[in-house]
C-alpha cells in the first residue's frame, strides 16, 4: 500500500467478538505513523435494542425500514454505545481515538435514499466532511465514525455502515478501504468445496450476484467497494476480523480475504 492512510469499516457481526489483538495491532500501526479511519455498523445491537422496546425490524433490500422512533433508536446504538465502546478499545490498548457520528461537524452529509417511499429516513451520502476527519488525523487521533447522516436542514439519516465507509473513503481520497466481517472474504463453492476467492473483479461480483452466490449482507459491501473503485480508491479488501494480525497483514502484505479491483 503506498498511501499510510486508510479506511475500515467494521461490521456489527464482528464486532463484539474482536480480540483486543485486533485493537493492539491498530495501536502498533498508530505507532508507525500509519493513519486509519474506523467506520463501523452495528446491525446486530440495534436489532436487540429495537427487539427489547417491542418494535419490530424490518429490511427491503438490506436496508432498515426507519421511521423517527426507530431513528432514535439507531442513534442512541451506533452514534452512543458501539461508537464508545470502540473508542474505550482502542483507548484500552494503547490508541488514540475520538468517536464521532456522521452528524457532528456535518461529517456525512445525507439525502434520502431512491426508495425512501419504502425504507424511510434511509440515506445516501452526498457529501464527506474530509477536513475534520483530517483534521483529527493532524491531533494524532484514530476517527471512529458512525454513519448517521445529516441534510443542511438538520434532518438525520440512518446510512448502512457499508455505504458510508465507501463514500468516507473515496472522500479522503485512499488507497484501500479494508471491510471486516465475519467471513474470511468472498466465498464461493467449487466442486461442493467453499473456498475464500483470493480476488473477484466487477463482472465476477455482477454474475455472482445474479446466480445468488452473493447474497444478504455481502451485497452492499460489494456494491459500496464497486462504487468507491469508480473513484480514488485502487483496491477493496474484504477479511476476517478474527485473523490474527489481520489488519496489517492487508495494508502491508495484502494476502489475505479478498480483494476486489475494478478489472
Ligand atoms: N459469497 C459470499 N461469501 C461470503 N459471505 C457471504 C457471501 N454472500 C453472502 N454472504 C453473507 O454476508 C455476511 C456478511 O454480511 P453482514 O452479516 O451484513 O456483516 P457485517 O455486519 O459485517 O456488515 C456473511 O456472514 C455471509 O452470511
Ligand atoms: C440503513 C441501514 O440498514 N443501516 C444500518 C446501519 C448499521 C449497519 O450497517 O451495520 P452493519 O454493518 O453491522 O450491518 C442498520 O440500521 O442496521
Amino acid at each position: 500500500m503506498k498511501d499510510q492512510r486508510f479506511v475500515m469499516k467494521c461490521g456489527g457481526s464482528t464486532l463484539a467478538a474482536l480480540p483486543d489483538a485486533f485493537f493492539e495491532d491498530l495501536r502498533d500501526m498508530q505507532e508507525k505513523g500509519i493513519q486509519p479511519v474506523i467506520v463501523h455498523g452495528g446491525g446486530p445491537a440495534i436489532n436487540e435494542t429495537l427487539g427489547k422496546l417491542g418494535i419490530e425490524s424490518r429490511f427491503v433490500g438490506g436496508l432498515r425500514v426507519t421511521d423517527e422512533p426507530t431513528l432514535d433508536v439507531v442513534e442512541m446504538v451506533l452514534a452512543g454505545r458501539i461508537n464508545k465502546e470502540i473508542v474505550r478499545k482502542l483507548q484500552k490498548n494503547g490508541a488514540q481515538a475520538i468517536g464521532l457520528s456522521g452528524t457532528d461537524g456535518k461529517l456525512i452529509l445525507a439525502k434520502p435514499v431512491a426508495n425512501a417511499h419504502e425504507v424511510g429516513l434511509v440515506g445516501d451520502v452526498t457529501g464527506v466532511n474530509a477536513s475534520l476527519v483530517e483534521g483529527i488525523i493532524e491531533l494524532g487521533f484514530i476517527p471512529v465514525i458512525a454513519p448517521i447522516g445529516i441534510d443542511e436542514e438538520g434532518q438525520r439519516y440512518n446510512i448502512n455502515a457499508d455505504t458510508a465507509a465507501g463514500a468516507v473513503a473515496s472522500e479522503l481520497g485512499v488507497d484501500t478501504m479494508i471491510v471486516v466481517t465475519d467471513v474470511p472474504g468472498i466465498m464461493r463453492t467449487v466442486d461442493g468445496e467453499k473456498i475464500v476467492l483470493p480476488q473477484v473483479t466487477f463482472a465476477d461480483i455482477e454474475e455472482m450476484i445474479r446466480s445468488e452466490e452473493i447474497y444478504g449482507g455481502m451485497i452492499p459491501k460489494v456494491r459500496a467497494a464497486m462504487s468507491c473503485l469508480h473513484g480514488n480508491v485502487k483496491e477493496v479488501l474484504i477479511v476476517n476480523g478474527s485473523a490474527d494480525r489481520v489488519l496489517s497483514r492487508a495494508v502491508t502484505e495484502g494476502d489475505i480475504g479478498t480483494r476486489i479491483i475494478r478489472s
